[in-house]
């Protein structure tokens, strides 16, 4: 039943797109939609003039783990200059996909020109929004594993000259970008540094579950409590020997 003070909801949709500026990699158009209480507006989108047509993902981001014998694994990392943002940033390898390619092909490629490496994809996502209020740019993340005791990835060679590869211990990975943002001018990608504060949950310490929390400090409790009660049990034991003793060599 509808009462007559609710609100008219519609399903929000585009109406039309308007060509405002293009360039050879980016266009501006101005989006005219209808929001979800019924009123026409626009909005200022930019979108990539690149996209191939068998895919939804205008590029492919890849999170690559090198695993070695007798090292730790490692996140590979890329730094490099971004013009729009005039800095260094620390991200995830990554790129556009091109014509024909899967998300899978187009993040094996992106990785060897990259860094080097060759790896062997074990995960994708969906295909993932980047700036929604922005853009209607979208990647697909790529997890992939590298054989670091290959042959071929022994020494690496990358095919981009501007392009540093960087190795960051996962097990470590917050605390070593935090390292490397104070030594340098340097801005981390959001997903990185997202990716890295998962981890850190991920490798969670027990006694931080709420329920196990509140046991540790009861038993906290309970050990200077323990410790109270020997300590008392422990003087008096050596008060009561003392006098024994004492009694002893009044007796000799
Ligand atoms: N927005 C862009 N402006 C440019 O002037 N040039 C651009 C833009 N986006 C991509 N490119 C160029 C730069 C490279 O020559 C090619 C391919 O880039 P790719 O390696 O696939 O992606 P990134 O590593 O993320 O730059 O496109």
């Amino acid at each position: 039943m509808s009462h007559p003070e609710s609100k008219v909801t519609t399903v929000p949709h585009v109406v039309k797109e308007e060509l405002m500026a293009s360039g050879k990699w980016v266009k501006l158009e101005e989006t005219t939609y209808v929001d979800p209480a019924g009123n026409t507006r626009t909005w200022e989108t930019v979108k990539r003039t690149t996209r191939q047509t068998n895919t939804e993902a205008d590029g492919v981001g890849i999170i690559a783990l090198l695993k070695r014998t007798l090292h730790k694994d490692c996140v590979v990392m890329v730094k490099q200059f971004r013009p729009p943002l005039g800095c260094y940033t620390l991200e995830f390898p990554a790129g556009l996909i091109d014509k024909g390619e899967t998300a899978e092909v187009a993040a094996l490629r992106e990785l060897k020109e990259e860094t080097g490496y060759k790896g062997e994809v074990v995960g994708v996502t969906p295909v993932t929004c980047l700036d929604p209020g922005l853009s209607n740019c979208t990647t697909q993340t790529v997890l992939v594993n590298i054989n670091g005791d290959d042959m071929e990835n022994i020494h690496p060679t990358q095919q981009l000259e501007f392009v540093d590869v960087i190795l960051l211990p996962l097990d470590e990975f917050q605390t070593k970008i935090d390292d490397l943002l104070k030594k340098e001018k340097i801005m981390v990608d959001a997903k990185v540094y997202v990716f890295a504060m998962g981890m850190v949950q991920a490798f969670f310490k027990p006694r931080e579950l709420p329920v196990l929390k509140q046991f540790f400090h009861k038993a906290v409790y309970l050990k200077q409590v323990a410790t109270c009660y020997f300590q008392l049990f422990m003087s008096l034991i050596s008060r009561c020997s003392d006098s024994v003793f004492s009694n002893c060599s009044f007796l000799i």
